[in-house]
């Protein structure tokens, strides 16, 4: 045996044993250091690792995206059996006189509130008169009518504290038109904490901070707003006032507790623990007279919901906003996105699943796909499996076409607008993708305003669209201005923000921290658009539905939260009837205005290269007809550093861009009538249209597009240009004119034939000159407009020119004293020409007719007798132009 050896085997293998033995458990000790700081190691780099996949935007590591944790207080059984949820409806079956606008008085023009009201009020497009608190009260009656529906005071003290007579004359007012009242308390830190309010039974606590909010669920004004939700912990402010009725006349609508309790406690012991009224209802049971008073503005968000509920029921349902909310989510970018940003097999799961659990809430909803087919399988591996699984599942979704290659649209020529989008249709037909919609929108908007007119061409030849949206119109921002407006068919939608861009893709990372998102969420910036727009057609892209799929935790969290707070109805519909909706709905909108690109740095950059804002005019004589305007157009083209607009074959030389259906055929299309300046500093661009002058439309759309222009006019007597329209119909053939007399023409009644009705109107309209021009002075300054006397015109040119040089601001002046010559056959100056030779205007100015008969001018004396004396009111208020003689002469026959 091995024990027994020679060698004393048996010993040694004892002693070699424990020698291992003793070398193992060395070792061992060894090993597990080893192991344990390899181990120390690996969790250190993984840390590291796991560090530096979080802070790096293009990881493709998963990550475990943000659930939305916002669950409705109101769904539990025990609130729901106390709360009616049907929306209250405070149309009025009572006939009400009164038009549909708001007085709001505020404290200074400027001040924080009532810019925050205005705010509000032009969103949900409720008009509105404001006016500064403290003088006498606007007129609050026209013709038996009450001009304003509801009466909001930017500060109660300014209400309580009227003079007795103005006071007198709002309860009055209010009374009688069943009118009533809303103010705002609170933000006056000067205040003792408790204050009476004069002349009503009820008391203020003011400057508190109040925590969980709550509504009252019995309100009669609650419409849009749900009660049942507590908004927990502490309110923004510290100058919040609470309401102490010591009347049933009032009822409580919103109530907070006291964060502030101690400092309450000294006024009235044990109030800590209730509940205060921090927005109460006046009843009008004490003195007939509705009003809400809000002991805070819009601090808390709250009170946004409560204000747009108190409009509505103090005006009787006037001022209600439908409770409808239609909602289009597009995701712009698909298959386009860097790699690492795109979307994976799991994210598309995800996005069908949210999908079903947003159709829960938005029955029919459908997230909207607009694809660039050209970056299909451009990400890595993981993600052209989810491009593959987007298509797997593409008849979930509704998708439409955006540019094959992601251009700009207005970069491109009208080849390569078709080429991208021929492209991008093969390819959807190659791939089964359902994109025939109608509905497509613009990488970056660009092309579709400030409008590219090869786009429109294309998207109508390739794809047939119809509908199309931008966010961008009229601009950016604010964004409560943003409307919707159809050109050449294609109806283009508004579009919303909701703070997702295609580099917010991470929670944490969300520019200004998550709270800001969740702030949106949560009665912020999203929750308003939601709140103030019945239309919301949403932007978003491909990255902000991979990564941490921001897009799917934010539409969800919001679409709960609005549910939870509000009683609107979320509702969607494919693009084409969501914007034959909208237009129903705002028809008002339909009517593009085109503004000048280059006002807007955003609308410069989406515009095309080639067009330039240098071929806008500078002025434009506006008319009116028959006074004059096609010799002063002559006697200004004359001038070397005037460049007026090319004739046009259709409308008698002139534009008419402004007053007509021209204006229709866009910007591009009106610019097309100007020369490129060569000189854009000293050159001067103008055109003339007679007809503007009248236009009810012109003036507003004209100064959209040309705000800075200069305006000329030019006034004859109103008779004599009315006689000189008939006699110019007459020329022209025209059967009316032939048939009937001037005074026949200008005495038609309401029964006369419709033509001869027609011709009337041409006739006498356009010479109610005061009213014309104070539609222009509503939107341009009095400096910037010029009136002439065309008496002057014919009868010294020459001066009369030198003050239009002199209007518009033009150097060198030019000398018409050497280029015009009065001719005595005609009657008036014409262009000299060659040695004494002049040329007048053709055969149809000028032309020799007999006088106007004495009856039509006795009758027309009559007819403009308080027009003149408005225009001679007027010309003195302007102080520019001289009260000409032939107004001196009418005007002192008056006597
Ligand atoms: N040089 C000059 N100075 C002043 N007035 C002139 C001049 N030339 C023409 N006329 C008179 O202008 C009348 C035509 O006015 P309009 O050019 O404005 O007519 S239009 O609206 O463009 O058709 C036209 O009126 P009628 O004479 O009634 O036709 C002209 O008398």
């Amino acid at each position: 045996m091995a024990k027994t050896t020679l060698l004393g085997g048996p010993q040694k293998e004892v002693t070699c044993f424990n020698r291992i033995r003793r070398i193992f458990y060395v070792r061992q000790g060894t090993i597990i250091k080893t192991l344990l700081f390899a181990l120390i190691c690996c969790i250190i780099s993984l840390c590291c690792f796991s560090y530096y996949v979080s802070t790096t935007h293009f990881n493709t590591v998963a990550r475990n995206p943000p659930e939305p944790t916002i669950k409705c207080r109101l769904h539990n059984t025990v609130h729901k059996s106390n709360i009616n949820h049907t929306p209250h409806n405070h149309v009025s079956s009572a006939s009400l006189r009164i038009d549909n606008k708001v007085l709001l008085l505020v404290e200074t023009q400027y001040s924080k509130l009532g810019q925050s009201i205005i705010g509000i009020l032009e969103a949900n497009r409720i008009q509105y008169k404001m006016d500064i608190a403290g003088k006498s009260l606007p007129y609050l009656t026209h013709l038996d009518k009450g001009k304003f529906g509801v009466i909001i005071f930017e500060r109660l003290k300014s209400y309580t504290s009227l003079d007795k007579w103005n006071r007198q004359l709002l309860d009055k007012y209010c009374r009688e038109y069943n009118v009533g009242i809303i103010a705002f308390s609170g933000g006056e830190p000067d205040v003792p904490y408790v204050t009476e309010v004069q002349g009503f039974p009820l008391k203020l606590y003011n400057n508190l901070a109040v925590k969980d909010y709550e509504l009252n669920p019995q309100s009669e004004i609650l419409r849009v707003t749900r009660a049942g939700e507590i908004l927990y912990g502490d309110i923004p402010g510290d100058d919040w006032t609470v309401f102490e009725p010591e009347h049933a006349t009032y009822r409580p609508l919103a109530y907070a507790k006291t964060q502030t309790a101690k400092r309450f406690q000294n006024i009235t012991d044990g109030y800590q623990e209730h509940a205060y009224t921090t927005v109460i209802h006046d009843t009008g049971k004490y003195d007939d007279i509705n009003r809400v008073l809000f002991g805070n503005g819009f601090q808390c968000w709250v009170h946004i919901l409560l204000f747009l509920d108190a409009l509505s029921f103090l005006s009787h349902g006037k001022f209600s906003i439908t409770l409808e909310r239609n909602i289009l989510i597009d995701i712009d970018d698909i298959f386009v996105g860097k790699v690492g940003t795109r979307m994976k097999p799991a994210d598309v799961k995800a996005l069908i699943d949210s999908q079903d659990r947003l159709r829960r809430s938005i029955p029919g909803f459908h997230f909207n796909l607009g694809f660039s087919g050209k970056y299909y399988h451009r990400g890595n591996d993981e993600e052209d499996a989810g491009d593959d699984m987007l298509l797997a599942y593409k008849d979930a979704f509704w998708w439409f076409g955006h540019m094959y290659s992601h251009e700009q649209a207005a970069k491109l020529n009208q080849t390569q607008l078709h080429r991208e989008m021929t492209e991008n249709v093969k390819f959807a037909k190659e791939k089964g993708i359902k994109a025939f919609t109608g509905y497509a929108v613009a990488p970056h908007h660009s092309g579709v305003y400030p409008v590219h007119e090869e786009l429109y061409d294309a998207w109508k030849k390739v794809w047939g669209v119809k509908v199309t949206s931008t966010e961008e119109y009229p601009h950016l921002r604010p964004a409560r201005y943003r409307r919707g407006f159809i050109h050449r068919g294609i109806k283009v939608l508004p579009r919303q923000t909701c703070g997702l861009f295609t580099h917010t893709i991470f929670i944490d990372k969300y520019p200004g921290g998550r709270s800001r998102l969740e702030n949106s969420i949560r009665g912020g910036e999203l929750f308003q658009t939601l709140l103030f727009n019945p239309f919301s057609v949403f932007m978003t892209h491909l990255s902000n539905y991979g990564n941490d799929r921001l897009a799917l935790y934010t539409f969800e969290s919001a679409v709960k939260f609005t549910q939870c707070w509000t009683n609107l109805d979320l509702q969607s519909l494919p693009p084409m009837q969501f914007a034959n909706k909208y237009f129903e709905m705002f028809p008002e909108d339909e009517d593009p205005i085109w503004q000048n690109p280059c006002d807007d740095e955003r609308h410069l950059a989406i515009w095309s290269k080639n067009k330039t804002c240098n071929r806008l005019p500078r002025f434009l004589v506006i008319g009116p007809q028959k006074t004059g305007t096609t010799a002063l157009y002559t006697f200004l083209a004359m001038h070397p550093a005037i460049l007026s607009n090319y004739q046009s074959k259709t409308t008698f030389e002139e534009v008419q861009f402004f007053n007509g259906n021209n204006y229709y055929k866009g910007l591009d299309w009106y610019m097309e009538f100007f020369p490129l300046p060569p000189n854009t500093t000293s050159n001067f661009l103008f055109e003339k249209s007679a007809n503007y002058f009248d236009s009810e439309l012109a003036p507003m759309r004209a100064y959209a597009l040309l705000p800075q222009a200069k305006l000329i006019c030019i006034i004859i007597h109103p008779a004599k240009r009315a006689y000189s329209w008939y006699q110019h119909m007459r020329a022209h053939g025209d059967q009316t004119a032939m048939t009937y007399t001037f005074y026949e023409v200008v005495t038609a009644g309401q029964d006369a034939p419709r033509n001869l009705q027609e011709l009337r109107e041409r006739c006498l309209k356009p010479g109610l000159y005061s009213t014309h021009l104070e539609r222009w002075l509503e939107f341009y300054k009095p400096k910037q407009l010029m009136i002439l006397d065309g008496e002057a015109l014919k009868g010294d040119p020459v001066s009369l020119m030198s003050k239009v040089e002199k209007f518009i601001h033009i150097e060198p002046r030019f000398d018409y004293n050497q280029s015009l010559r009065y001719n005595p056959k005609k009657g008036f100056y014409c262009q000299l020409v060659q040695g004494d030779r002049t040329k007048c205007l053709g055969r149809s100015k000028g032309r020799v007719y007999p006088p106007m008969e004495l009856k039509a001018e006795k009758f027309l004396k009559l007819f403009y007798r308080r027009h003149l004396v408005a225009l001679s009111k007027l010309l003195l208020r302007l102080g520019t132009t001289p009260i000409p003689d032939w107004l001196q002469e009418e005007l002192s026959e008056f006597l």
